[in-house]
């Protein structure tokens, strides 16, 4: 990190008046600290003498109170640009998203521990180390000038050993840097893996994988721990020796003054102002030094949103299924449903009400309804997402992990996690090989979209596949219900949001998924009721067999309901 970011100062244009005004605050410090010694040399110098100095006397806290009303100043002027900077960045950072529901390089989850956390530490960067530095420049040379007008051997003394302390500082920063950069990775990293697994939990519930997404989770943290420890050891030793060095070099304008000053070569007054304005030389930048650590989070985290806030997300192009699915086993348990109620806490009319209803093995039940009819619900309460208020069913009695194993569920906007192509694919089958991934993303049409992505399957989708249109994402959740090869198939609003050509397309490769194994599929969509084995009818929870609606295919058997 450099010790200005010149973007940085760009993005703090509109805070430019209250930039110069600390600016201007330290010059006023600079004169103030002088004014200081000089005032306190003479005093001590009358004192000496056996006099008084009055006049110096009562400039004196006069010049104290004054120093300490411009240092508040110019922290709250620094603070108002930090402000200013931050909202700047944090408006421009939420426009992106919305856009684009993240971007090519970060995840929903990264933005946000940018926004907030990130931008945050800011606030040192200009309300204590832009200040710092100012003064870091201003001081030492404006003392120097003053020092060497009174006695140019210590000007000289302290003119060669203070450059040591930024030589120092650089080498230091240099060696921090890294670390730094790889702390915030790690913590951005965090967010994002957190928010995603939360928004994905269904699905990893569904796959049996939520245990090994927390393991990774607390890789991370314990990552990013080590990572904060070594750049503050790093910091703390640092600080450290940038003190020994001022320290030594302040003694050593003392010795020098000393001795002069017992040979008598030097005023008594002018040895006091020396020594009172020695340390002032090297604090700013001692100072400097230790609010660059302080300030470097921020520093590094508004960085990463400038560079974030020039990328674009990229497309790909959908993909017809060209190979035949193989036939499933049957499930192991009966699917059905009696006299089963649910209802969600706030509410007072059932989500479901009274569901009787058994799918045989290999049968597909389409159930249609109008929106808020519990259709989801039904699916919840198959998925065990969801406990019934009342009523059985067939799988209430297996462990729902494994009853989970009998399932392949493509949800209405599949959730994409953070990884390659290939690793969302395989959270259908974890042990498959590189051929049984092939063929699945084959079958759901995803192959030829896949491998035309910069590194084919190796790809990493971003943050809930923010790097594929929603018509990919759908194909990859359905390659993962290929490879999943589960008996039984449940689908929601498969072609929900698509357009006449995207349903199309997907219609065949449904059909191939479909293909011998036991499908409940629930949609809004009533071209789906003419390939069905039966369809229900789902209204305000009730399940009903009821005569089709003007413009509905029911052709189908009627429904099996158990009593
Ligand atoms: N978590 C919840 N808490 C409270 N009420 C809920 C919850 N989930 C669903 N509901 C309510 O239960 C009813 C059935 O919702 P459900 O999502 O199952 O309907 P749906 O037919 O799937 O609707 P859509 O087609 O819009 O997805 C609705 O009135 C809904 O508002």
């Amino acid at each position: 990190m450099k010790p200005v970011d010149p973007r940085l100062l760009r993005e703090a244009a509109p805070a430019r008046r209250f930039l110069a005004g600390t600016v201007l605050l330290g010059a006023v410090t600079t004169a103030l600290v002088v004014m200081q010694a000089v005032l306190l040399a003479h005093v001590l110098a009358a004192a000496f003498d056996g006099t008084v100095a009055t006049a110096a006397l009562i400039g004196l806290p006069a010049v104290v109170a004054a120093r300490t009303l411009v240092a508040a100043g110019g922290e709250s002027l620094a603070t108002r640009a930090s402000s200013l900077v931050k909202s700047r960045l944090r408006s421009r950072l939420a426009g992106r998203s919305l856009h684009t529901g993240g971007t090519a390089d970060a995840r929903p989850g990264d933005l946000v521990t940018l926004a907030t956390r990130g931008l945050d530490a800011l606030d040192p960067y200009f309300a204590r180390y832009l200040p710092q530095l100012v003064l870091a420049i201003i001081t030492p040379v404006a003392v120097l000038v003053v020092v060497a007008r009174a006695d140019l051997t210590s000007a000289l003394v302290m003119a060669v050993t203070l450059p040591l302390i930024p030589v120092f500082m650089i080498l230091v920063g240099l060696h921090t840097r890294a670390r730094t950069e790889r702390q915030w990775n790690l913590l951005e990293r965090l967010g994002g893996h957190f928010l995603d697994v939360v928004q994905g939990l269904p699905t990893l519930k569904v796959f049996g994988r939520a245990q090994a997404q927390a393991a990774v989770i607390a890789d991370v943290t314990a990552a990013h721990r080590r990572a904060t420890m070594r750049t503050l050891r790093v910091a703390f030793l640092s600080a450290l020796v940038l003190e020994l060095l001022a320290t030594l070099s302040v003694a050593l304008v003392a010795v020098e003054v000393g001795l002069r000053l017992l040979d008598g070569g030097l005023p008594y007054e002018t040895a006091l102002l020396v020594l009172i304005l020695a340390p002032e030389v090297y604090l700013p930048l001692r100072n400097v030094g230790a609010q660059f650590h302080a300030s470097m989070e921020g520093a590094t985290a508004a960085g990463r949103a400038l560079d974030l806030l020039g990328d674009r997300p990229s497309d790909g192009h959908r993909s017809a299924p060209s190979i035949p699915a193989r036939i499933p086993r049957e499930p192991a348990q009966a699917l059905w449903l009696s006299h089963v109620t649910v209802r969600y806490p706030d509410r007072t009319s059932p989500a479901l009400d009274d569901v009787s209803l058994a799918v045989e093995p290999g049968e597909r039940l389409v159930v249609i309804g109008p929106s808020g009819a519990g259709k989801s619900t039904l699916l919840a309460v198959i998925l065990r997402f969801t406990r019934p208020e009342s009523g059985d069913t067939g799988f209430a009695a297996t462990p729902a992990a494994d009853w989970r194993r009998e399932i392949a569920w493509v949800p209405q906007d599949p959730h994409l996690f953070t990884g390659t192509v290939a690793d969302n694919i395989r959270l259908g089958h974890p042990d498959a090989d590189d051929a049984a991934l092939r063929h699945a993303a084959a079958l759901a049409g995803a192959a030829s979209f896949i491998e035309a992505l910069p590194e084919g399957y190796l790809t990493p989708v971003g943050e809930n596949g923010s790097r594929l249109s929603s018509g990919q994402r759908r194909r990859i959740a359905l390659a993962r219900a290929f490879l999943r090869d589960a008996p039984i198939l449940l689908l929601d609003e498969p072609t929900a949001h698509l357009d006449g050509i995207g349903a199309a397309e997907l219609h065949d490769t449904l059909e191939h998924l479909m293909a011998g194994r036991t499908v409940v599929m629930v949609t809004h969509d009533h071209r789906w009721t003419g390939s069905a084995d039966r369809v229900a009818r789902l209204d305000a929870g009730r399940l009903t067999i009821g005569a089709p609606l003007e413009g509905e295919l029911m052709t189908t058997a009627p429904l099996k309901v158990l009593s």
